[in-house]
């Protein structure tokens, strides 16, 4: 990752989903080493922060900026900066767990073997499924072979993840903490939703609650 000191803002962002305008206004900056936790009830927005934060939706009214420089205009230059773990993990069918951790991770830019793949997917408790097709997997093994691709380095400096720990047991939360401590360590960053706190170090970790902002 370097010594290179990377900053994403969000600035005076608004955000509308169909009828409803969720927030406007919206401002922070987040440096590299440093962590966000998206707090807010059902509803109340994460998601469609996040979908902004990434370049997946557009704001009714302000920017996103990385390194200064607005996420528009930087296009797939961007997208290879940061990893996007959805709500609804993207995880193909048809492939085996092992196949969907390896293209996940060779799409977003790291080169990863067969056996690469499987390490991580014992990290997240995964081993035995590794050639299964993803199809015959539960959800909880589904997000799991989608969290795997965090495991296999190098990662890009920006971790985006939408509800990260649900469906996972004790084992595999604390195997995902140690992963982004580390990631935060070598100063990378993090943005992430949960309804509940978790054990991360990060040089600063804020938290942006959603429910608490003016109604607009
Ligand atoms: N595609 C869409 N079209 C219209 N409205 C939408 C769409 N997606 C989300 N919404 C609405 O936008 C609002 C915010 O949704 P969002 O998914 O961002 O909330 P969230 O805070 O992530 O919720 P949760 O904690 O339940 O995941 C909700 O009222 C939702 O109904």
């Amino acid at each position: 990752m370097g010594a290179e000191t990377m900053r994403l803002q969000a600035h005076r962002l608004a955000c509308a989903r169909g009828e409803r305008q969720l927030f406007s206004d919206l401002n922070f900056e987040l440096q590299s080493g440093e962590a966000l936790w998206l707090k807010g009830g059902n509803g109340s927005g994460k998601t469609s922060l996040l979908r902004l934060l990434c370049g997946l939706g557009r704001p009714l009214a302000g920017e996103v900026r990385w390194n200064g420089r607005p996420i528009q205009q930087l296009r797939e230059d961007y997208h290879r900066q940061l990893i996007y773990c959805g709500h609804a993990s993207a995880v193909k069918d048809d492939l085996s767990a092992w196949e969907n951790v390896a293209t996940a991770s060779t799409l977003s830019g790291t080169a990863c073997s067969r056996e690469q793949a499987v390490v991580a997917l014992v990290s997240v408790g995964l081993g035995g499924a590794a050639d299964l097709p993803a199809r015959a997997l539960s959800q909880g093994q589904r997000r799991r072979v989608a969290l795997a691709r965090l495991a296999i380095d190098p990662l890009p400096p920006l971790l985006l993840l939408d509800e990260p720990f649900v469906a996972l047991d004790q084992t595999a939360v604390q195997s995902l903490c140690r992963t982004l401590n580390r990631h935060l360590a070598s100063g990378g960053m993090l943005i992430y939703t949960t309804h509940q706190a978790q054990a991360l170090q990060a040089r600063r970790l804020e938290q942006f609650d959603l429910d608490r902002l003016l109604p607009c």
